[in-house]
Order: structure tokens, then C-alpha cells, then sequence
């Protein structure tokens, strides 16, 4: 099965991959019921539908409709989804071909039928395969700021420190919990809130590696995973954030701005450790940072 490039994806919103689902579904069952009438065209000689007899049917589908009417080139040039519709326009080709040689009387040579049937299988198992794997984003996602939220965070993190592990490398773990945000909430209200879990999202995925992990791991706590990272950088990556965090100025409603900060317990992760101990260190360290005063790092 093919995997997809989980960096394209992640750029997509979940209504985003919500709608891409739906309409893979409906492209599901569309062409179901057009496999029907097309076997009722070859087998039992009803008349052909004259676009499927064009040299760009695939263009008049529902789906190859939708596809070629989508304005985000983020799913359109996706790998996967370019793969899809190679496979959808060589699929109408074939049955094109089919119907033109029942249309002058010829008989449909057996490889040619194999033939359409190996692409109409290929489609269904990309249709398939695309919508597994957006559904598992959208599981393991928050829907709120778009971190990864816990599903696959012991799983994940422990194939990480493995690598790790096997390169003699460190990897990192920082708990990031916001300051007083119960007040955010009391004072602004829990969509000022929200915004802010939002920027603050944005502001530690912005100076995020490709290969760091964020998740959000509570409520207004969050967790990062840097791999192949030493404890000096990940406190100085850490005091960068913070700082960042700090200068934010999040617009809550009509150009009101306010200024959070966070508190960071940062850790590594030891060969012999298992993960739970290491995100519970890094848990201390966080806590240690609210008792000594908050908006500061504090290493266990
Ligand atoms: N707006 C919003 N608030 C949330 C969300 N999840 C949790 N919270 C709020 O986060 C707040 C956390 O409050 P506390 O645990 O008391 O922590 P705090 O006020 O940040 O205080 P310290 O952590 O001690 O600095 C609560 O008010 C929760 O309602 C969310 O998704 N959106």
C-alpha cells in the first residue's frame, strides 16, 4: 500500500480533510453504479452514455468534475492524489475503449477486459487507501490548534527514542504549559482562549524541525519530542520559545491584544528509560518552573 506524504496533509485543515473524504466516498459509489451501467452497455447492448465514449471521459465523472474544479493545489498536487487521478483517466480510457469496440460490433479481446478491470481495482484501492489515511490524521489530531493529540503519542515516541537508541543520539522531551490561562478564559472568555492555544500552536510549530513532534497533551499543556537533540540545545530551544511565546501579541477581538507566557520542563530521554518516566520528568521540570516563578525553563 502506498504511503502518503504526511507533510502535504498536514498543511490541510480538518474540514479540509473532511471534504476530501466525503467526495472520495461519493467517487466510491458513483463509480459503482457506473461500472453497472456500463456492464449493462457491454453485456446487455443498452446504448452507451456518449460521454464516456469521449477521449476525456474521465473529465465528465463527478469526481473527475470535482478534481479538475478544486482550487487548493495543496490536495490537487498532492503525490497521492496525482497518483488518483493518472489512475481515473487511464480507468475511462480503458472502458472508453471497451465501448467503442462493442459499438462497431468487434468482440472485446479477454486482456483488454483484465486490463480495465486491474485499473478499476487500482482506483478503488488508491480511493481506499487515500481515505485510510486521511481519517487517521483527522484521528490523531486535535481540532483545535491542529497539534497531534495523544493517540499515537506513547507508540510514536517510543519508535523515536529506538532510532535514537540505535544512533547513540539523544532525543529531547519539553512540557510547555500556559500561565494563569484559567484566567484568559474568566477574564476574555473561552474563544479569547482558544485563540490563544491557536497562536501558541503556531508560534512552536514555526520553530519546529520537519521531524520534531508536538502533541497537545492536556487541556493548555503541551509536549515536543526533538530528536537527535543534546540537553544545552534543547534548554536553548526552549529559552527561544519561551521568549517567543512572550512576545506574542494575540489579537482576541477587534485589535484587543494579549500577552501570555509559559512555563517549559524540559528533559531527555535515557537509553534505559521507558517514555512515561521520561514525560513524567519532564512534567517536574514544568511544575518547577510554575513554583519558581513561571515564564521560565527548568531542566530535570
Ligand atoms: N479556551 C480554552 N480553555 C481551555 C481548553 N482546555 C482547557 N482550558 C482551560 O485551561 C485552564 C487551565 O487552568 P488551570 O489548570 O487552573 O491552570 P492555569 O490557570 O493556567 O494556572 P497555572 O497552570 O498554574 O499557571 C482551565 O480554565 C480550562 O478550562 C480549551 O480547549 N480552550
Amino acid at each position: 500500500m502506498h504511503q502518503i506524504n504526511r507533510q502535504g496533509i498536514s498543511s490541510l485543515s480538518n474540514t479540509q480533510l473532511e471534504d476530501v473524504i466525503a467526495e472520495i466516498e461519493q467517487a466510491i459509489e458513483w463509480h459503482q453504479s457506473w461500472y453497472k451501467n456500463l456492464l449493462r452497455c457491454l453485456i446487455a447492448d443498452t446504448p452507451a452514455n456518449e460521454q464516456d465514449l469521449a477521449d476525456n471521459a474521465h473529465n465528465f465523472c463527478r469526481f473527475g468534475q470535482w478534481f479538475n474544479k478544486l482550487p487548493d493545489q495543496t490536495i490537487k498536487l498532492h503525490p497521492h492524489f496525482s497518483e488518483i487521478a493518472s489512475a481515473h483517466k487511464k480507468m475511462h480510457q480503458g472502458a472508453k475503449v471497451l465501448l467503442s469496440l462493442k459499438e462497431s460490433k468487434t468482440v472485446i479481446p479477454v486482456n483488454l477486459l483484465d486490463q480495465f478491470h486491474a485499473d478499476l481495482d487500482r482506483l478503488r484501492e488508491l480511493f481506499d487507501c487515500l481515505i485510510d489515511e486521511f481519517t487517521e490524521v483527522l484521528h490523531t489530531r486535535d481540532p483545535l490548534t491542529g497539534a497531534s493529540n495523544r493517540t499515537n503519542l506513547l507508540e510514536n515516541l517510543q519508535k523515536e527514542h529506538e532510532l535514537c537508541k540505535r544512533k547513540s543520539l539523544s532525543c529531547a522531551l519539553i512540557m510547555i504549559d500556559l500561565d494563569h490561562f484559567k484566567q484568559v478564559n474568566d477574564e476574555f472568555g473561552h474563544a479569547a482562549g482558544d485563540k490563544v492555544l491557536i497562536a501558541l500552536v503556531k508560534c512552536i510549530k514555526s520553530q519546529l524541525r520537519k521531524y520534531d513532534q508536538l502533541y497537545r497533551y492536556g487541556g493548555e499543556e503541551f509536549l515536543v519530542c526533538l530528536p537527535q537533540t543534546e540537553l544545552d540545545d534543547a534548554k536553548s530551544f526552549s529559552e527561544r520559545l519561551r521568549a517567543g511565546v512572550e512576545a506574542l501579541k494575540i489579537d482576541i477581538s477587534n485589535d484587543n491584544h494579549i500577552n501570555v507566557t509559559g512555563s517549559f520542563g524540559v528533559t531527555l530521554i535515557s537509553a534505559d528509560d521507558n517514555i512515561e518516566t521520561a514525560i513524567e520528568r519532564a512534567d517536574e521540570a514544568m511544575y518547577q518552573a510554575k513554583k519558581s516563578g513561571r515564564n521560565r525553563v527548568c531542566v530535570a
